[in-house]
């Protein structure tokens, strides 16, 4: 059942106890839910995704961060490579996480990121082949658009899963797609990609997004709740922080962590609740890092610093975060269609629109904030990788281009007149590396979150690039007559020099931190992780949300985490001889041993 106090919690113990509800937590929670006789536990700090209309409505996504009641609120440290502005950054705290506030956009990465990740964590168990079954059970793939258009050519739905519990689907057409498809029509260097989930995402092609009948579809609307209704050996709790796990014993030394402390508020009674299995933490790159930390897991000397009494020495926790910095190239354009804009701007325009989609789930709302997507390396000769490529091999981009048919940088006022097409430019193979750190031994004193954007110089080369290659792409002919002038600051960057400059003053985050508890082999003395997943130096305590990537993969971070998640949950469905033989199972599981890949490097020497 869903339970929103924690003195309502009817048990005393779980098996399971799941440590928040977002892409990681949802997964992992329902799939063990799936054997019977397992009871599972997962206890979400913010309260039900259900009635929340900005949560169901596509268009409205940006609507529900940053400062939101939705959302953690967390702000960056003055950012060095950004001129010290200081970011918000948002992150989910609601049933399905940042799945129930994300932009929707559905991509898995490249094969060389999961062979990449297969390799520096010795587990061939993480490359891309064996995850492909992973891949497929998470997916329901629509078998048409949102606007009934003929989507062949558009997708190569032969990759894609038809029986999984999270519908993924290709949105309506729009005026500006044959702008972009005529571009790599015309111009080489932009070439067209059918799908951008095959492996190869190399080029640009139509995006395809987490909607179902033109509604968000989360982990929250499609793993859990589905799961509430149709099991009885899952529970969930909602409006309740997790406040540190709890060490509950020792196994040759080694600490057992199977506790879990937890309060509905900073003043609110305090509950301990215990797991006869296994504690796992999916609290996401931020929460995750700063509940081990709460909990002694971390570097030892900088805890007892913050007055927490040290009980693992993991000197990684919180360490290595990367995230993908995204800047908005805005255009003026010369077109009598609505637009986004309009939506934004005109009331009328607005309300109409809403009451098409309370209607019949129709129309611009039902749109995500991208129509299509780029993935684009820098040729080698560029002469910007002399301190080497940071991406993770030729199948994965360098940057990427998010098509916005609208206005769509919040770091520059919303003009009241004229209409807007963007070409976002992404970092999406980044060298620069942050950490997520505690401000304070109060588990409700937010941590302090350093992305540290543009750190790495090459970072700025390839942002300078990308925005280069945009002025290329809209210069293709069939732009002519469409593309008026760029608007803004953009408009006056020209040099390198004036480039790198509007680059800084303009940059903010795409919303994917990844990386600070990241993987490393069984034998490694660094990383937070094994490749199974559990907490190294500690029993009874995984880890499964997007901190865990040892590096971030080169897509948008929902589908990898979801990705990850399903193997994770196949992994300890084994590990506990809970699965496989039973008739609910819906996900693929495999043995209980990790596969061994060989020449497994650490995180320094495996970027290149
Ligand atoms: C605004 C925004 C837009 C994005 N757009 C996209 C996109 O278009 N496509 C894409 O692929 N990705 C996108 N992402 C990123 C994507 O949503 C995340 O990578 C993904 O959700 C990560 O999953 P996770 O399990 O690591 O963490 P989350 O999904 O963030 O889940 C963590 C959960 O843990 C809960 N929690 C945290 N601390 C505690 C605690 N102490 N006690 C109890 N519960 C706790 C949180 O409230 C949350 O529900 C976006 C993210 C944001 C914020």
């Amino acid at each position: 059942a869903l339970y929103s106090h924690p003195a309502d919690v009817p048990q005393t113990s779980y098996d399971f106890i799941v440590v928040g509800a977002g892409v990681g937590g949802g997964v992992v929670a329902r799939r063990l839910s799936e054997d019977p006789g397992t009871r599972t536990l997962l206890i979400e700090a913010g309260p039900s995704n259900e009635g929340i209309l900005p949560v169901e409505v596509p268009l409205l996504c940006t609507s529900l961060s940053p400062d939101t009641a939705y959302d953690w609120n967390y702000t960056t440290t003055p950012q060095r490579g950004l001129d010290d502005r200081v970011l918000g950054y948002p992150r989910g705290r609601l049933l399905g996480g940042s799945s129930s506030i994300n932009y929707l956009a559905w991509t898995r990465g490249s094969r060389d990121d999961y062979d990449r990740l297969a390799r520096v964590s010795g587990d061939a168990g993480w490359a891309w082949d064996a995850l492909t079954p992973f891949m497929k059970s998470i997916e329901n793939f629509a078998p048409g658009a949102v606007d009934g258009h003929n989507i062949s050519g558009q997708v190569d739905r032969s990759l894609h899963g038809t029986s999984g519990p999270l519908t993924i689907s290709m949105p309506m057409d729009l005026p500006t797609d044959r702008f972009v498809i005529g571009t790599t029509q015309q111009l080489k260097e932009f070439p067209f990609v059918e799908d951008m989930n095959s492996g190869n995402p190399i080029g640009i092609g139509y995006g395809q997004n987490t909607i179902k009948n033109g509604t968000r579809d989360s982990s929250a609307t499609a793993y859990i709740l589905p799961a509430l209704a149709s099991n009885l050996t899952l529970d969930v709790l909602v409006n309740s922080q997790v406040l540190r796990v709890l060490q509950t014993g020792s196994v040759d030394g080694v600490p057992i962590f199977r506790g879990v402390q937890f309060a509905a508020s900073a003043n609110g009674t305090v509950f301990t609740i215990n797991a006869t299995r296994e504690v796992i933490l999916s609290a996401g790159s931020v929460a995750t890092p700063q509940l081990l930390l709460l909990s002694g897991i971390g570097n030892s000397t900088r805890l007892k610093q913050t007055g927490i009494r040290p009980i693992v020495n993991l000197p990684d926790v919180g360490q290595n975060m990367q995230d993908h910095p995204l800047l908005g190239n805005i255009f003026n354009v010369h077109t009598s269609n609505i637009t986004t804009d309009d939506i934004r701007r005109n009331n009328t325009v607005a309300s109409e629109e809403l009451a098409q989609w309370q209607t019949s789930r129709t129309g611009l709302l039902t749109l995500p904030p991208s129509a299509q997507i780029g993935w684009f390396r820098v040729p080698d000769k560029s002469g910007i990788f002399a301190g080497g490529d940071p991406s993770a091999g030729p199948t994965s981009p360098h940057f990427e281009f998010i098509v916005a048919d609208g206005f769509a940088a919040t770091q520059q006022a919303f003009p009241s007149t004229g209409r807007f097409f963007t070409l976002v430019t992404v970092v999406v193979s980044p060298k620069s590396r942050g950490a997520v750190t505690l401000a304070s031994s109060d588990p409700f004193a937010n941590p302090v979150v350093d992305p540290n954007f543009f750190s790495a110089p090459v970072d700025i080369a390839i942002m300078r690039e990308a925005v280069k290659a945009a002025r290329r792409f809209v210069s293709a002919p069939v732009w002519k007559g469409y593309i008026e002038s760029e608007f803004g600051p953009f408009g006056s960057a020209h040099t390198d020099a004036e480039i790198e400059d509007y680059v800084r003053n303009f940059t903010i985050t795409v919303f994917h931190p990844a990386g600070t508890a990241a993987m490393a082999p069984f034998n490694a003395t660094h990383g937070v992780v094994n490749p199974d997943l559990t907490v190294k130096g500690t029993v009874g305590l995984r880890v499964v949300d997007a901190s865990i990537f040892p590096f971030i993969p080169a897509a948008h971070t929902q589908a990898p985490t979801y990705i990850i998640a399903e193997r994770a949950a196949s992994l300890i469905r084994n590990s506990t001889g809970t699965a496989p033989a039973n008739a609910n199972a819906t996900a693929p599981c495999e043995g209980n041993t990790t596969a061994a890949v060989s020449g497994a490097s650490s995180l320094a020497d495996s970027s290149v």
